[in-house]
This record gives C-alpha cells, structure tokens and sequence, in this order.
C-alpha cells in the first residue's frame, strides 16, 4: 500500500501541455515523491490519455486529479477529487460530484476528497470556480477548519497556482489543522520557496517549473525533505 500522507512533494503535470518522454524520465527520476495529473483548461480524454501512457512504464506512485465529470482512468493509484471552499457555487463543492458518481462505477479504494482555497485570483481555476480569493488569513483559515473537523477531508489544499502565495496566510491554516493534511502549491520555484512553504505544508506541489527552460534542473531544487 502506497501512503500518500507521507508524501513531502508531488510533481503536477498538465495534459494541456507538451512533454517530451526525456523530461518525464527526468522527473521520474528527480526524487519527487508522486505525479499528479491535473489542469484546469483543456483537460480531454485524449490528453490525459497521451500522458497517462507516458507515466505507464515508470512505478512512481501517479495520481489523477479530475477538474471535470467526463473522465476517469483506472491505471493511477489514486483519484485525488478536489471540492472548492471558497466559492458561493455549490457546483464546485458538490455538484460536479454527483454527475461523476452518477456516470462511473468509482473506485473508492482509490479516493483522495481535497479541500481547496483557491487564493490566486488571476488563475484559471479561481475564475473557472468563481473562488473569492479576497479573504482575509482567518477567513481561510475558518475555512481550513470547517473542512478539517466537520467535513474531515484528508486534504487540505492552498491554491496559489501561478504565483507564490503568502506563508502567513498558510501558516494560519497550519496552526488550526487537527487531522487534515495540509497541502500547498503556487509559484516554487526555488529551494527557498520550497523551505518556506514546507515548514507550514505536509506536501508542496511543484506544476508550471518543470515546464519552463532549465526547470526540471530546478525542480530537483525544490525538493526538500
Ligand atoms: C468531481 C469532479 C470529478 C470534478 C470537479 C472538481 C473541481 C471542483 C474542479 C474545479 C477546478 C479545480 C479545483 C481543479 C483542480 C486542479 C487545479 C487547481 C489545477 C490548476 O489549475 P490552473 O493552474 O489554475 O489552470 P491551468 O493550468 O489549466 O491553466
Ligand atoms: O503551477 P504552480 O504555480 O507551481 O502551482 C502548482 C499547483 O498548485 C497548481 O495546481
Ligand atoms: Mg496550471
């Protein structure tokens, strides 16, 4: 049995992007503990296909993290499903959920329920959920929690995507976190953003570096344990 808890960095990649098979291998290889599939656009059954058989080869512990109701693979080893806090749109927090419970037969060995505060509002998930992003630290940390002690979602998950958030603000989850395992992703880019944010975080999440010239180099950086 893989234990995702003890997980301390995940690589993201996105199906929308290009890859080639010797930055896969490189990231394979770069000690990160997991790959998680995952975007927010332009997520298709063909592109998580094409990256899903990139992956299939290699034994590093692979999640899907599905951002709409008309895909599911059987070939990861966990379906991290997330649910928006932060948002007034009960489509993003339980909606999209119940269509995709209806459509598949769901593994659910395989499910990982997350807790996401989106907090960047620039990004496509926080447009896409309608998140409101202008919350103050013990708001998000209210938020955190709610989820934590009266829902009990493993997961808790500080969505800075794109750019690098602020750790007061992450340290205040931290600090009203009982069971939940608290993730953080947005902006690491460099060994120090990875110490900063992993002092508060169980798990930082590493996406759009490994997708920038030299980044694969740098994602062996952020990988601090
Ligand atoms: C229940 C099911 C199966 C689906 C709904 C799941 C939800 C709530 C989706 C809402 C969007 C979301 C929280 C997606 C998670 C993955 C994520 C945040 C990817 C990062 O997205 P961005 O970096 O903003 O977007 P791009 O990289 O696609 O531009
Ligand atoms: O792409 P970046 O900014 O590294 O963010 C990682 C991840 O949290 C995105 O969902
Ligand atoms: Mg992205």
């Amino acid at each position: 049995m893989i234990d995702w808890r003890k997980w301390r960095h995940v690589t993201k990649l996105d199906p929308d992007k290009p890859i080639t098979p010797k930055d896969v291998a490189a990231i394979v290889d770069s000690g990160t503990d997991a790959i998680m599939l995952s975007g927010t656009q332009n997520i298709t059954r063909e592109n998580v296909a094409s990256l899903a058989d990139m992956l299939k080869d290699y034994d590093i512990p692979k999640v899907l993290e599905p951002s709409n109701t008309d895909g599911l693979r059987e070939d990861v080893d966990f379906l991290f499903v997330p649910s928006v806090l932060n948002t007034d749109v009960a489509f993003w927090f339980m909606g999209a959920h119940r269509i995709w419970v209806q459509n598949f037969r769901i593994d659910w060995e395989k499910v990982v329920p997350e807790a996401y505060i989106v907090l960047n509002p620039k990004s496509a998930v926080a447009r896409v959920t309608k998140a409101k992003t202008d919350i103050l630290p013990k708001e998000a940390a209210a938020y955190a929690e709610c989820a934590d002690r009266f829902f009990h979602f493993p997961i808790v998950y500080v969505e800075y995507s794109g750019t690098y958030g602020d750790p007061e603000v992450v340290k205040a989850i931290r600090e009203r976190l009982h069971g939940s395992i608290l993730y953080y992703g947005g902006g690491i880019n460099s060994r120090e953003r990875a110490l900063e944010m992993s002092r508060y975080a169980s798990t930082i999440v590493v996406g759009n570096l490994v997708y920038e010239p030299g980044g694969i180099e740098k994602l062996k950086e952020t990988i601090v344990k």
